[in-house]
């Protein structure tokens, strides 16, 4: 049977994550002059000099400072040595200034990703990566979020409405973005199928998806026909790929011309869920803030 033709709508991350900080921003003020004093503070630690990992970094302090919340970034050296980094992160959990604390990944190979995020005050963990937050949303507790797949779903919900009932596919499994996504889209009453590299039929299971998240890291590795005619694809990839004049570009996980008359919705890349991960890292951050000071 031919596949129909589907008009595909992009679903437009940059215009509602710049919404989402006016939003932030707009509370921050009003709790500023409602609590005197109170100034969300966010801190951000890069360790080296990755570059894409330093635009991050300096998108994160630019957009938390528009928002009206206080930024302290520090850089380390790329040879910096865990326990010195491990001190780092305890100054952080024990200033009251500092109501958030991110470190940027990936670290470089000398320390331990996992024993630094152990070591963030689960209270300020505004990356909602340590295992006590992990498992607060595992087993439905309230819980920082991690950023990007708390921005996948609120662009799921804020185009489709409620999930409840739909089959959602999540390609990848890592503790960043497959299984928390996985977890919050279970909360929305999704039935939730995760899918990896070792999946059988790894099309097949696609296929089946009202709602792909493709997460993968692998450019354009899922096929136009592996979508469901009509589905919603967020596509979380950002792998950069050589252009035939030498630079590079961005592409997804997903082969985004091939879903063009399948998919009912897309998010681009660049432009999709990218500018979501930093909005929600705000969003967090005043979460945390709030909670903190004591303010519901
Ligand atoms: N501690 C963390 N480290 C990393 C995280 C994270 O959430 N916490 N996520 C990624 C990187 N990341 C934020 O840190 C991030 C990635 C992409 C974007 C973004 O806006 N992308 C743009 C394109 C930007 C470009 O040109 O490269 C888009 O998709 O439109 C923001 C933040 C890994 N590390």
């Amino acid at each position: 049977m031919d596949t129909p033709h589907i008009e595909t709508r992009l679903i437009d991350g940059k215009a509602f994550a710049a919404g989402l900080r006016a939003r932030i921003g707009a509370e921050v003020a009003a709790l500023g002059a409602a609590h005197p004093g109170f100034k969300p503070g966010l801190a951000v630690v890069l360790v080296g000099s990755d570059p894409a990992s330093e635009v991050y970094v300096r998108n994160k302090a630019a957009q938390t400072v528009e928002a009206g919340m206080a930024s302290f970034e520090h850089k380390l050296p790329a040879d910096t040595r865990e326990e010195d980094l491990l001190a780092l992160v305890r100054a952080l959990n024990a200033d009251p200034a500092v109501n958030g604390i991110l470190v940027q990944l990936p670290l470089p190979a000398q320390i331990d990703a996992m024993k630094v995020l152990a070591a963030i005050d689960p209270e300020k963990d505004v990356d909602g990566f340590h295992v006590i937050n992990a498992g607060r949303l595992a087993v439905g507790l309230d819980a920082l979020v991690p950023c990007t797949p708390l921005g996948c779903v609120m662009l799921l919900k804020h185009h489709l409405g409620s999930l409840s009932g739909l089959k959602a596919v999540v390609v990848g499994r890592s503790n960043i973005v497959g299984k928390p996504v996985a977890q919050l889209l279970l909360k929305e009453d999704c039935t939730v199928t995760i899918a990896h590299s070792r999946t059988r039929d790894l099309p097949g299971e696609c296929r089946h998806a009202d709602i792909l998240i493709a997460a993968v890291g692998r450019p354009e590795m899922i096929r136009g026909d592996w979508i469901k005619p009509g589905a919603t694809v967020i596509d979380v990839g950002i792998n950069r790929v050589p252009r035939e004049d030498g630079k590079t570009r961005l592409v997804g996980d997903v082969a985004f011309a091939e879903a063009q008359g399948i998919a009912g919705l897309i998010t681009p890349v660049p432009g999709g869920v990218g500018p979501m991960t930093i909005a929600c890292l705000l969003a967090n951050t005043l979460t945390a803030a709030k909670r903190q000071a004591g303010i519901a």
